[in-house]
Formats: structure tokens, C-alpha cells, sequence
């Protein structure tokens, strides 16, 4: 398979810090390929998919995605902890707003609007306002904003950590389901090594300071995967020690 991203000997500082967060930073992804990035607080997980989102400069070295760019998707899109939406819209306008600047007619917009709301399963919360939606619907808004572009690569900044366990693991279920329908690349940053092993086909670490990838392990568990097996607890373990 191609690679969609190329991170070639990325650096990053933050502002005149002489000491940068990561150095010298190698990695790709394939195209369709789901992959998660954990490592500890504060070794720059966030910014590594800040610089990819085009939201950071990196300081050096090239980031490149390998798409096939028109005006009627986008490269990229994010989706945050804290979903974002926009409180003064309601939950399809907060959608449709993410497709501003698309060359997309009216008609064209209201279906893809539509087809995002049915694939996370939020058709009948479509008009309500984000204050009428629980912690988890608020997510899958933010999921359902975010693929509406149809980007070649969805980026996903600790999208489930602010949710209690079970909804979590809903979460994490339509997640896959949603990414099996449309196998778009993806780079899910997480906390939570279960939750990375659980969903992802690559689990990258990052660590040291300034970070670098300490890991890059293959997760060649079969789907739909177990949670709690032996299995996928040993290679939890594995990732564990080199964090
Ligand atoms: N705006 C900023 N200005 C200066 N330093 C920053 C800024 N944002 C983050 N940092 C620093 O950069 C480093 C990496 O931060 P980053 O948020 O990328 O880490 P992280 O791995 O995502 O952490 P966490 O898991 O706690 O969210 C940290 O040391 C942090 O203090």
C-alpha cells in the first residue's frame, strides 16, 4: 500500500525554548492504516498532530500527504477531546459549518451533512442543540463534523478521554465500524494503551526528551478484536515497558 503521510526528520520548538519537544522525527502512514500514538504526558503527542493538522509549524523537516488534492474534500480534519462544537448551532449546522469554503452546492452539502449523521448514528439528533447532547453524542458530532469533509486522514487528539468507560467503549466500537465503511487513514493520539492496542494497526510510542519514537509496534490481532484477552494484554505489556 502507498503512503499517504511522510514525516521526514521532524522538528518542533516552541517559540525561543532552545530544547524542542521532539527531534529528528521519522514516520509514515499507509493509506487505510489505523494508527495510534501514545506516550506520557507532556512528550508532544499533541503538538506531532498539531504540525500534521497544518495547526503548527513544524521548526524542520517535511511533512508530506500523498492525496489527491480537490476542493470538494479536504487533506485533513481533526477531531478534539472536547468535541467543539459551536453551542450557538445546533448539531447539523454545527456539521455543515465544517464544509465552508467546500465547492459543494446546497444539495450537495444537505447529503453529506445527512450521510455523516447516519453513519455515527446521530439522524435523530440532528436538529438539537449541543447542550441537549451527552458527553459521548457530543463526540460522535465532532467525529461526524470532521469526516463530512471527507478527508484522506482523520486526526483524533484523546477524542474519548473525557467519557466515562462504557460510553468509551461505544465509542471506540462505532469508531471502528465507522472506519471499516470508509477506511480513511487514521492518527488517534491516546493515553491509554488498551484503547490504542484495542483499535489501531500500528501502535507508535513516543518518548524521551526531547521525544522520540521508541516503538513502533504492529498489532496483528485479528477483527473484530477482544478486549481483556491475554492476547491483546501481553502486547499492552509490551508497549508498557518501552513507555
Ligand atoms: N503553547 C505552548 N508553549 C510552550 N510550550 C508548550 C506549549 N504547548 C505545549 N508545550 C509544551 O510542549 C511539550 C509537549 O506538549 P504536548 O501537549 O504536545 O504533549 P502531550 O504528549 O500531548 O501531553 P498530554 O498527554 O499531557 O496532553 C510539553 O512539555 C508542553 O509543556
Amino acid at each position: 500500500m502507498a503512503s499517504i503521510l511522510k514525516i521526514e526528520d521532524l522538528s518542533y520548538h516552541y517559540g525561543n525554548n532552545p530544547k524542542p519537544v521532539f527531534a529528528n522525527l521519522n514516520l509514515q502512514i499507509e493509506d487505510g492504516e489505523f494508527i495510534a500514538v501514545v506516550g506520557g504526558s507532556g512528550v508532544g503527542k499533541s503538538t506531532l498532530l498539531r504540525c500534521v493538522a497544518g495547526l503548527a509549524s513544524s521548526s524542520s523537516g517535511n511533512i508530506t500527504l500523498d492525496v489527491e488534492e480537490n476542493d470538494t474534500r479536504r487533506s485533513r480534519s481533526v477531531v478534539f477531546q472536547d468535541g467543539r462544537l459551536m453551542p450557538w448551532r445546533t448539531l447539523r449546522s454545527n456539521i455543515a459549518y465544517g464544509l465552508t469554503g467546500l465547492n459543494l452546492t446546497a444539495e450537495q452539502k444537505r447529503k453529506r451533512v445527512d450521510d455523516v449523521l447516519t453513519l455515527t448514528r446521530l439522524d435523530e439528533l440532528a436538529d438539537r442543540w449541543p447542550y441537549q447532547l451527552s458527553g459521548g453524542q457530543v463526540q460522535r458530532g465532532g467525529i461526524a463534523r470532521a469526516l463530512a469533509v471527507q478527508p484522506h486522514l482523520l486526526l483524533m487528539d484523546e477524542p474519548f478521554s473525557a467519557v466515562d468507560a462504557i460510553t468509551r467503549h461505544h465509542l471506540q466500537d462505532q469508531l471502528l465500524a465507522i472506519w471499516e465503511k470508509t477506511r480513511k487513514a487514521v492518527m488517534f493520539i491516546t493515553h491509554d494503551i488498551e484503547e490504542a492496542v484495542y483499535l489501531a494497526d500500528r501502535v507508535i510510542v513516543l518518548s524521551g526528551s526531547p521525544g522520540n519514537i521508541a516503538l513502533d509496534k504492529r498489532i496483528d490481532l485479528p477483527r473484530p478484536r477482544q478486549r481483556n484477552t491475554d492476547a491483546l494484554q501481553s502486547i499492552a505489556q509490551d508497549i508498557a515497558n518501552a513507555l
